[in-house]
């Protein structure tokens, strides 16, 4: 497999992957058009926060599987339509969150106590002592935007150093606040109420430009610290409030467009410190962040889960190895239902009975809906399928109960066109050999793989024989086959045959040219089915 990393990330990220036998390129600052020139037989692309990855970028990269983002924010990669062409984005969450936050916490000194300003007139000789009067943090209010991973390390670290806590999130609970000490406030309250304000939030629709003049006229004096995204923060309000006194100094660690133009307002402001940012530039995140991308391309590659996917069902590494046979079977239950059922499918409802109930299934769920539209010939996979299904109408049940009658474990995927329905069921029987157990309310024992043709037909004798006859005539060798027949004598069979050989259409035609056969459908189970 072949991965294009196309910002710097530690070399035991690289390493990492070379050692798993993948192809590694490494193309820093690689332009927008040699991006979409260089991604076309790219099966994983590694970015941190330099690389704009479009719309154009997704529509280029027919291979890609998955996006590593080396880091948190993932505010430069265009999530929907990574979504929309079926790849995985995946970001590493947590190890540049200590970073983070004390890169925050410097920046918090530095921005109080004059730091680089005072630095930069020593180095040239000035001693201007008397000029730098700081502000202690000890005994203020530190006011937190956004209290997640970053905000809540940033809150304990500042609260050790003698500041009161208020915070504006809201999307955490009262009590998460509290177990940190910090009172949740209202935006405002929190603006007015915080002589240093640190923000922590994502770049988001809701957050950019969430602070502005009005906003940092409530905070009337202080300081604001922004190592989270510069969107956030409109730099311009922030530049002249800082110039007008409005506020005591800033200190910026990231900005609207990188790398900053040397213009930028907010380099020009003698009380706003700013750095490039280095919120994540430590040793040990970057090694963290290289090496967390990696494994989850590697787990992408492999098919199994990627643990921290931003637009895929994610499942514990844990639990994976007890779901993953149904994660295979409900794909193949969906692939075979959508085969037997005529019409425009209008719902699909995955119900799973047994032990498989009590694990967490939204997986093999996705996988079953792949099942389902791949006959179909739809771009899918297990990242798209439930976005596909809401883009085309089609309704999704998922049902679990704990009892099942016959099974330890059962996945049932039925599909609908409104007026019929088609259930398809499988099992895992001890020993790991997968099983499709019923089929259209038979009861049958098929291995699902490969060729199969399924046929309906009435319960007479002759008819197996006559079949049988018919393949032979076409040199189509029979695998195994599996006979059920409805409740009663003389009324109907299904039967089920594996099969070495295709089945061309004219052969299912002759077939179903008996009186006898009620519906014959030669089926794969590794692509569309070529009768319909
Ligand atoms: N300067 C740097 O090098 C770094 C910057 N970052 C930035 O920090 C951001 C936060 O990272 P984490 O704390 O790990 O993310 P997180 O997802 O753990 O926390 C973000 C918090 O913001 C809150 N939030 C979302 N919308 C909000 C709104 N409208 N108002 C108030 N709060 C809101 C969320 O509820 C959440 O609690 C990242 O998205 C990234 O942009 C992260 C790492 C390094
Ligand atoms: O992880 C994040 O969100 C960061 O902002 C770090 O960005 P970087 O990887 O240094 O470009």
């Amino acid at each position: 497999m072949q991965v294009l990393v196309t910002d710097p990330i530690d070399d035991a990220g690289l390493e990492r992957l070379r050692a798993a036998g993948h192809g590694v390129e490494t193309a820093y600052d690689i332009g927008d058009e040699a991006l979409l020139n260089t991604i076309t037989d790219v099966n994983a692309l590694v970015v941190r926060s330099g690389t704009d990855v479009n719309e154009a970028v997704f529509e280029a990269a027919s291979d890609l599987i998955i996006v590593g983002r080396a880091g948190i924010g993932v505010d430069n990669i265009d999530i929907d339509a990574a979504t929309e062409h079926g790849v995985i984005v995946a970001n590493a969450p947590e190890g540049n969150v200590r970073a983070a936050a004390e890169h925050t916490v410097a920046m918090t000194f530095a921005g109080a106590r004059s730091i680089p300003q005072a630095h930069a007139r020593l180095r040239t000789g000035e001693w201007a002592k008397s000029e730098y009067l700081g502000t202690e943090v000890n005994g203020k209010t530190l006011g937190v935007v956004g209290l997640g991973r970053v905000g809540q390390e940033v809150a304990k670290r500042l609260e050790s150093l003698g500041m009161d806590l208020v915070a504006y999130d809201p999307y955490i609970s009262e009590d998460r606040a509290e177990r940190l000490g910090a009172e949740l406030v209202e935006f405002d309250t929190c603006l007015e109420r915080a002589e240093f304000l640190t923000v922590h939030t994502p770049l988001t629709s809701e957050t950019a430009g969430m602070i502005s003049t009005t906003e940092l006229e409530l905070m009337d004096g202080g300081y604001l610290i922004n190592c989270a995204r510069g969107g956030v923060v409109d730099e311009d309000a922030l530049a002249a409030a800082v110039e007008d006194g409005v506020l005591d100094g800033a200190a910026v660690d990231v900005f609207a467009d990188e790398p900053v133009a040397p213009d930028s307002a907010l380099l020009s402001v003698d009380n706003i410190v700013v750095t490039p940012h280095l919120g994540a530039s430590t040793e040990a995140a970057q090694e963290n962040v290289a090496t967390s991308i990696a494994d989850q391309i590697d787990a992408a590659f492999a098919g199994a889960p990627v643990m921290n996917a931003l637009n895929a069902p994610s499942v514990d590494e844990s639990v994976f190895p007890r779901i993953r046979p149904y994660i295979d079977l409900a794909e193949t239950a969906g692939k075979i239902a959508a085969q037997l059922l005529d019409g425009r499918i209008s719902s699909v409802s995955v119900s799973y009975e047994g032990d498989i109930a009590d694990e967490d299934v939204e997986l093999a769920t996705a996988s079953a809906l792949k099942g389902v539209f791949e006959p179909l010939e739809w771009q899918v996979n297990a990242v798209n399928a439930p976005q596909i299904a809401e883009e085309r109408g089609i309704d999704v049940t998922e049902s679990k109960r704990l009892q099942s009658d016959d099974f330890q474990s059962l996945v049932t995927v039925e599909v609908s066109n409104g007026d019929d329905q088609l259930a398809v069921s499988g099992t895992q029987f001890t020993g790991g050999e997968p099983r499709i157990v019923k089929i259209d309310g038979y009861r049958v024992d098929a291995v699902p793989h490969g060729k199969m043709l399924v046929a309906r037909n009435a319960d007479k004798p002759g008819v197996i024989g006559f079949i049988g006859s018919v393949l032979g005539e076409h040199n189509i060798n029979i695998a195994g086959m599996f006979n059920a027949r409805r409740d009663i004598e003389g009324g109907e069979a299904l039967t089920i045959y594996n099969l070495d050989d295709s089945v061309p259409t004219d052969v299912v035609e002759r077939l179903l040219a008996d009186e006898r056969m009620i519906d014959v459908r030669y089926l794969t189970l590794n692509g569309a089915s070529d009768t319909k």
